[in-house]
Parts: C-alpha cells; structure tokens; sequence
C-alpha cells in the first residue's frame, strides 16, 4: 500500500533520512518510533509527499507520489488523510465547517458535503458538537473534529504524527479506540508516529525504530508481545521497553 524505495532527505545540508526503503501493507496499524530528532515526522510527511524526499521513490496505492506533478499530487492527496499532535484546527470556523472546508477543498460534490460532513461527525461521536467552535472543545474533542476532517474524503490511508501526545491517558486510550475502529470498519491503513512505546503495543501491529534517519527494523506486534527479531532484541527491548518511553 505505501511503499518507500531509497528516500532521502537533508535540510540545510545536514541528512536527516538516510536511504529508507520501507513498505506498509494495506490494512495494517504501521507505528513508527523512535527517539526525538530522528526523523520519524520527516518521514511521515514524505509519505504524502509533503516533504519531497531529494532522492528515492514514493509509492501509494500503487500511485508514483514522486513521478506526480503538484496538480496530481493535490488530487492524490484526498486519499490520504492526515492528523497531527496541535490538531491544526481552524479557529474561527465551526466543528462542522472545520470538516466541510475540506470536502470543499477537494470538490466533493456540492449537494452532499452536508451529509458527509456529519457522517464523519458522527462517525468520532461529535455530531450535537457542530455549532462550537474549537476553543469550546476539550483536546480529545478536538482531535476527533480532526480525525473526521481527515476522514472526510474517503482515504486509503491515514497518516498520525503524534496524534495522542497532547492527550492524557484516558483520552489518549478514547483516540486510539476511534483510530483502531476506523482501521477495522473502513479497511483504511494507519501510520501513526509517536514516542510513546503504549501507543505503539495497543494499536499497532507493526512498528518501525527509526534511529538517526534510519530504519534500524521493522517488527511484528502480535497479543504475545513483539516479535523481536536478533537485530531488534537488544536495542528495541533496551532503549524502547526499558520505562515504555525511547526519550527516557
Ligand atoms: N523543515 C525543516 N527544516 C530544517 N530542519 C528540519 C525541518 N524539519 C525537520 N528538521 C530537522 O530534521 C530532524 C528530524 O526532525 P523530525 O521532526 O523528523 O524528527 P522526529 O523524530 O519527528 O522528532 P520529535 O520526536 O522531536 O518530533 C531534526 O533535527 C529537525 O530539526
């Protein structure tokens, strides 16, 4: 489903992803983590191509993002949705306009914007919320608004970069549960940046460690734990178990 061959990307001189070559399978929870500077937003935001990679190719639903000029990527980009940490919500828009501004943006038919809209609205359980505006909404509340913007347009795929870190733990766990649901009822592929190892161990069935603009491996999660591989054992279990925190 998303497919990363040789992407690189330097600013300012200084590499910061170095030749990563990754794939993610359609349907699967993809978590990428790794300590602070390493690359792990970078990357996420190569994957729709946010950030052009200097070198490499991106590949999304067997779609060549890096072969795409900016009129095909826009286009492109309405099947692949995004959230983020500070929710990016528009301030003086409504709940409701926050999540029709981007079937706007993307030309959804007109006469139907409105029962999207509060399709995705109810989907994050925030349909008698559409008339506030977003400083009336609690952090998890604006996340949701977020999520059924992202989800607005039908994607393929929803990219996370850290979608629960401003959250506490309960509503870290509410923003998760709504994530795994969109996951198994709509079949769209998640790919969720955090630093956070619990995050990581009850959502996702895959994880990347991403060390120094690297992929230092990409491992299994399965109900028994991960599957650490003899690569992974001792600095995924070291630096990513010991206290469930990679910046400890
Ligand atoms: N637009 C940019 N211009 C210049 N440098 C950047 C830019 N974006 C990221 N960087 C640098 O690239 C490196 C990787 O940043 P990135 O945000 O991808 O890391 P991260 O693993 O997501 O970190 P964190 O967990 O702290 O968010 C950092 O050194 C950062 O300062």
């Amino acid at each position: 489903m998303i497919s990363l061959h040789n992407v690189s990307k330097t600013f300012n001189g200084v590499p910061v992803i170095h030749a990563i070559t990754l794939s993610i399978a359609q349907g699967d929870i993809h978590g990428i983590i790794g300590a602070s500077g390493a690359g792990k937003s970078t990357l996420l935001r190569i994957m729709n191509l946010l950030e052009a990679p200097d070198s490499g190719e991106v590949e999304v639903n067997k779609q060549k993002l890096t072969a795409f000029n900016s009129k095909q990527l826009r286009q492109v980009r309405k099947s692949i949705g995004m959230i983020f940490q500070h929710f990016n919500l528009v301030a003086n828009k409504t709940v409701y306009q926050n999540v029709v501004v981007a079937l706007e943006l993307a030309n959804y038919p007109k006469a139907d914007r409105r029962k999207r809209a509060v399709e995705c609205l109810q989907f994050v359980g925030l349909e008698s919320f559409m008339t506030k505006y977003p400083a009336q909404l609690s952090g998890g509340q604006k996340q949701r608004v977020a999520i059924a913007r992202a989800l607005a347009n039908h994607p393929h795929v929803l990219l996370c970069d850290e979608p629960t870190s401003s959250l506490d733990p309960h509503t870290t766990a509410e923003i998760l549960a709504v994530l795994s649901d969109i996951n198994k009822r709509m079949g769209v592929t998640i790919v969720l940046v955090t630093h956070e190892m619990d995050v990581i161990k009850s959502l996702c069935n895959r994880v990347t460690v991403l060390s120094d603009g690297s992929v230092h491996d990409t491992v299994s999660i399965t109900p028994k734990g991960i599957q650490a591989t003899e690569n992974t054992a001792a600095h995924l279990l070291k630096q990513l178990m010991k206290d469930g925190d990679p910046h400890a």
